[in-house]
């Protein structure tokens, strides 16, 4: 068997089409939707995430102001500018690109996000909106892989998903999402002695472990769909946590690194600053209506 592949830059300007619809109408009623990006200090790979975020931005017609600040910016400094974008009415969404330098708290600065405007979907009220499903925003690259196991037509109720990685901003909102679609979720850790036994019990694997290659051919149930959140920069050049070559050769679906979830990524942030700067606007127009009399 050989997988099919899902195409990540294909949906996601699938994607984009539609943002940039939505953000049309906004600025033909008088609304420009605005995106702040903060970006710390010199990790290269976060340079290169938040170059494609700002020019995916443009090609929206999402204005983006993009603030980068030495990796020795105080914890206290770098809450200012947050609270300062709190308070610009011209912004609608703010992110604060992760890893954060050792010394701030990423716990900390994420707080202090306003959560109309945490697009990223990090705030513990957004966490706590996934978690009950009531309405906020949900971190953009889980919603991503949701997104791209809707349009392959995958039905997840009664079926066995595994989750490699329990981080706040992929593994952990990932199974809830899962979960709520009727899955049943395992999520696999450092701690899980032998993850090939669980995954080879798994119709879905989503693998965000950051960990090159991981998941292997001969530990995937042959059929089962594959989603690649990893990112690893290795020698021989960028890898997800999945063993490609060897995985497509037993799953029925598959995402591909780069090209699959990462454009999804960036297209669901654009998607969620566009709801933020709906849902603002509708409270201003309510607020500046004069009641009938
Ligand atoms: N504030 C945030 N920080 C981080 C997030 C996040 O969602 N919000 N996620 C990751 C990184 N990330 C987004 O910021 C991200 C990673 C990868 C891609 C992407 O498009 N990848 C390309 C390949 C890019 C390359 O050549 O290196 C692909 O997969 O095709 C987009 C966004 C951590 N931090």
């Amino acid at each position: 068997m050989t997988a099919e592949l899902i195409d990540g830059v294909q949906m996601s300007l699938a994607v984009r089409a539609e943002v940039a619809q939505r953000t049309a109408a906004l600025r033909a009623a008088g609304i420009q939707p605005g995106l702040a990006v903060l970006l710390v200090g010199e990790d290269s790979a976060s340079h290169v995430y938040v170059r494609k975020k700002v020019k995916a931005c443009e090609e929206v017609g999402v204005r983006s102001i993009l603030e980068q600040h030495d990796a020795s910016i105080s914890e206290e400094a770098l809450l200012a500018r947050v609270k300062a974008f709190n308070q610009d009415e011209a912004i609608h969404g703010i992110l604060v690109q992760l890893p954060l330098p050792a010394h701030i708290d990423p716990q900390t600065v994420i707080k202090a996000i306003s959560p109309a405007k945490d697009v990223d979907g990090f705030h513990i009220v957004n966490a706590g909106a996934l978690l009950t499903g009531t309405e906020g925003f949900s971190p953009c690259t889980p919603t991503g892989c949701m997104r791209m196991l809707d349009a392959i037509g995958y039905e997840l109720r009664g079926k066995h998903a595994v989750v490699l990685g329990r981080s706040n901003i992929v593994g952990k909102p990932m199974a809830i999402m899962l979960l709520s679609r009727g899955a049943t979720v395992t999520i696999c850790h450092r701690a899980t002695p032998d993850i090939g036994v669980v995954t080879r019990q798994a119709d879905i694997v989503v693998a965000a472990a950051g960990k090159a290659r991981l998941l292997r051919g001969d530990m995937i149930k042959p059929g089962a769909v594959i989603i690649d959140v990893g990112m690893n920069r290795t020698e021989a050049g960028l890898c997800g946590d999945v063993d490609f070559e060897s995985a497509k050769a037993v799953a029925g679906w598959i995402t591909p690194v780069p090209g699959g979830v990462g454009p999804m990524t960036i297209a669901m942030l654009l998607a969620n600053t566009v709801t933020s700067a709906e849902q603002i606007a509708l409270v201003q127009k309510s607020s500046t209506q004069v009641p009938a009399s």
